[in-house]
């Protein structure tokens, strides 16, 4: 090896080693770098960690701080005392409210039943379930966003693909949840592009899912509506009229007529505003309840002559079995039309006697509420010769247009709801819509939409005699009600209770 080749060897080798030496540095240099970054990315990502689990807990202690705060609470508990006496606490809690369900289960509903009953439904049943119901009753909003490729191949065959992106899908969120006795009340938030009467329409299939009887939508604000669902119902079993020697003072603004589907007391309007009702059913439906439970209620009025009963029972059966209750009765279309013309005659003397003295007529025995009960008001409208039809049909709008202030009301039963069996069904303001054969017959008898908000009165079960819905005059949903039962000797002792001679003293509320 010459001198020249060796020199070229020598640097050679130098620069190989300068250059591992370089390499060896840079690379201790990098790992260095690469060793803090990843450690600063796990600090990093484990404060990330740590700073959005106490935002989704602070957000659960603002949203929902009554369970949260509890979980919270068992888990220090048993992190500090431990799970046997946190298991015993637990037993002997249970045990607790089980004793005061059992002793007193109306204070155990009102102090603890319903707050336990809403939490669990919320938790265990409208939060995890309720979204997919919503979205598989067509609730929901979706993102459509699915391109659809058409190509036409050599053969002339159209290949369609649809290549499904993510669709996105608003949902409306539960903001709160009520449980009663016997409804569940779910208020839910609309997305943008529904309206509350999307849920009007899929209320029926909102009862499918939930598997309940009965659902109803209520519009809260322009986007919140609030969906109930009946878990029970209470007007199952009949409610029975109290008996006579259990009435209070009369007041015939508010006359006991049953219960609603709330456990709350039906009352009605005998005088004033709203009176004058109309009352659809068909056979069997039970319209005499609906007839005879007020004038139980109002028994001390009639018999101190308060209020005179008219009566028109054009089968001659229903109202001749408490005959002596009414001051007047007619069966024959003849006498109808004699009967009518004497309180429309009778209204006309009270008209002359108050015009321009009084805006509505203080009831008293002197000038006393004149109650119209006309069964079967279709067999006289409809039914007769075409003269005394048309008369009866006058009278009839002559009391109902003019008489609430003169102390006249009528209340009309019917079976066929239609225009041509009821020509002045629109003159009775306040309208009650029992068990009826068809669909249409709701909407003709409560107004449009009533089927759709939740009357649903084509579908009360035969068994139901009695049960119906009332909407309209203050009620913003239709309200399923159930007359209280009248039996037999109830109408007997009723008789004998306004025709036992000697008048009462005038009970408080009776005088409007
Ligand atoms: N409020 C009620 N609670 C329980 N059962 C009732 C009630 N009302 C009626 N019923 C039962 O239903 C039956 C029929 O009732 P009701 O005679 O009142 O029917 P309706 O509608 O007047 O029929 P129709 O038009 O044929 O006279 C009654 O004999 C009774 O057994």
């Amino acid at each position: 090896m010459d001198a020249h080749t060796f020199a070229t060897l020598f640097l050679g080798g130098v620069g190989l080693a300068v250059v591992v030496w370089a390499l060896h540095k840079l690379g201790k240099a990098l790992a260095a770098i690469a060793e803090t970054l990843a450690a600063a990315a796990v600090v990093f990502l484990a404060l990330w960690w740590v700073v959005k689990a106490a935002g989704w807990l602070v957000a659960q202690i603002v949203l929902h701080p009554r369970t949260t705060l509890t979980v919270l609470a068992l888990l220090a508990w048993w992190r500090w005392l431990g799970w046997p006496s946190l298991a015993l606490s637990l037993i002997g809690v249970t045990a607790l409210l089980t004793v005061w369900r059992v002793l007193d289960l109306v204070s155990f509903d009102q102090w603890a039943g319903r707050f336990l009953r809403t939490w669990w439904q919320r938790w265990a049943i409208y939060v995890p379930k309720l979204p997919g119901w919503l979205h598989a009753c067509g609730l929901s909003v979706r993102d459509e966003a699915i391109p659809v490729d058409v190509t036409v191949t050599l053969v002339g065959r159209k290949k369609i693909r649809r290549e499904r992106q993510q669709a996105g899908v608003r949902i409306p969120k539960v903001k709160q949840v009520r449980s009663g006795p016997s409804w569940d009340e779910v208020k839910l938030e609309l997305v943008p592009g529904q309206k509350p009467e999307d849920f009007d329409e899929a209320a029926r299939a909102l009862a499918s899912a939930r598997k309940v009887a009965r659902c109803q939508v209520r519009e809260l604000a322009p986007n919140v509506v609030s969906i109930d669902f009946q878990r029970r119902d209470l007007l199952a079993s009949p409610i029975p009229c109290p008996p006579l020697s259990e009435l209070g003072p009369v007041d015939l603004r508010h006359v006991w007529a049953g219960r609603t589907e709330y456990g709350q007391d039906w009352r009605v309007p005998l005088f004033g505003s709203g009176s004058h009702t109309l009352t659809a059913g068909a056979s069997g439906a039970g319209k005499n309840s609906v007839m005879w439970c007020p004038l139980v209620s109002i028994a001390p009025a009639i018999r101190s002559g308060v209020v005179r009963v008219s009566g028109i029972d054009p089968k001659g059966m229903e109202l001749a079995y408490g005959r002596g209750i009414f001051h007047r009765y007619a069966v024959t279309s003849k006498d109808v039309l004699a009967l009518l013309d004497e309180l429309v005659g009778a209204m006309d003397a009270r008209k002359r006697q108050f015009a321009g003295r009084v805006r509505t007529v203080p009831i008293s025995r002197e000038n006393p509420l004149e109650l119209v009960e006309f069964d079967e008001i279709g067999a006289l409208t409809r039914y007769t010769d075409r003269k005394t039809r048309e008369q009866i049909v006058e009278k009839v709008a002559l009391l109902t247009t003019q008489g609430r202030a003169l102390g006249f009301t009528v209340r009309g039963y019917v079976q066929e709801p239609t225009k041509e069996t009821v020509p002045v069904r629109e003159l009775f303001p306040r309208r009650i819509c029992l068990r009826v054969t068809a669909k249409s017959h709701v909407g003709m008898v409560l107004g449009d939409q009533a089927y759709e908000r939740g009357a649903w009165a084509n579908r009360i079960e035969e068994s139901a005699a009695g049960v119906g819905y009332v909407w309209g005059e203050g009620l913003r949903e239709p309200l399923r009600v159930r007359a209280g039962w009248v039996p037999d000797e109830t109408v007997k002792a009723l008789e004998a209770f306004v025709t036992s001679g000697h008048a009462l003293p005038l009970p408080g509320g009776a005088a409007a």
